[in-house]
């Protein structure tokens, strides 16, 4: 597999990463863990996937946690029976453990919103709204030519509402979400927990929504992974889900775990 990580766009290559040390693992869930589908409730995860994460987990010290765009309690449902440390909602859910993640109340500045994204998804075959109480996702992965239509309806609400959301672009979705969350965010303050400190960062991801996870692991020295191609601030590829599966997997299976392990692969 050595073919399928390679250096990324923007950032000078391996060698600028200090190898050494333990590492904390932090995983994107869509188009990461899972390959991307045509909607929402399309996606199937590798059922040996859970497992081998708990696996990875007990031995990185618990230094293991999904970061998703992806409600707390979805990541939990695909992951079953195990729950994973969890940052969800792009950031703005984060759980610790195995508790149920605390109920989000719907953000009340998005009532009108969403009002208008039904509108235009009753009036569009094809539009998907996901609708996950802190923020909402407007899809048009099964009509891409309302692409440039969706967009700019979203955008135009998230003018409307605010500095308190933020508009997340992503693949054939753009999703309004509370302005304060970030993946980066999220990665930082769970690198301050007890499990993580004073370990080197890895983040995969595949995404835009991706790029600050991405930046802030570079901050930290730690080792940033895109999956797939495109522009992208992380330092490393790897070419697919399949190729992280595979790479999870054999680590699982009682391989190598360390930063080399993402480096040589
Ligand atoms: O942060 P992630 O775990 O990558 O989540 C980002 C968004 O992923 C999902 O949408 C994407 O995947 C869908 C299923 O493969 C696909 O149909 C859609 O076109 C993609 O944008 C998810 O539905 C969103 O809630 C996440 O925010």
């Amino acid at each position: 597999m050595s073919q399928m990580l390679s250096p990324g766009v923007a950032e000078p290559p391996a060698k600028a990463v200090a190898v050494s040390g333990q590492i904390a693992l932090f995983l994107d869930f869509d188009g990461t863990l899972v390959e991307i589908a045509p909607s929402p409730e399309d996606v199937r995860i590798d059922r040996r996937l859970p497992e081998a994460l708990d696996a990875l987990r007990q031995r990185l010290g618990g230094a293991l946690a999904l970061v998703s765009g992806r409600p707390v309690a979805l990541l939990d449902k695909m992951m079953a029976p195990y729950r994973f440390d969890a940052a969800g909602l792009h950031g703005a859910q984060i759980r610790l453990g195995s508790e149920d993640a605390p109920v989000a109340a719907p953000a009340e500045a998005l009532h009108a919103a969403l009002r208008a994204m039904v509108r235009f998804a009753n009036s569009n075959v094809g539009v998907i709204i996901e609708d996950k109480r802190q923020s909402i996702a407007l899809h048009w992965r099964l009509a891409p030519a309302l692409a440039d239509e969706a967009l700019a309806l979203m955008e135009g609400l998230a003018a409307e509402i605010g500095p308190t959301m933020r508009l997340q672009r992503g693949k054939a979705v753009a999703e309004l979400v509370p302005a304060s969350a970030s993946k980066g965010g999220a990665i930082t303050w769970l690198m301050q927990q007890d499990a993580y400190a004073g370990r080197t960062p890895v983040f995969v991801g595949d995404d835009v929504t991706d790029e600050d996870g991405f930046a802030a692991v570079n901050a930290a020295s730690g080792l940033s992974i895109r999956i797939g191609d495109g522009q992208t601030c992380a330092r490393h590829r790897l070419a697919s889900p399949t190729a992280l599966r595979q790479v999870l997997l054999a680590a699982a299976d009682g391989g190598d775990l360390t930063l080399e392990t993402f480096l040589q692969n």
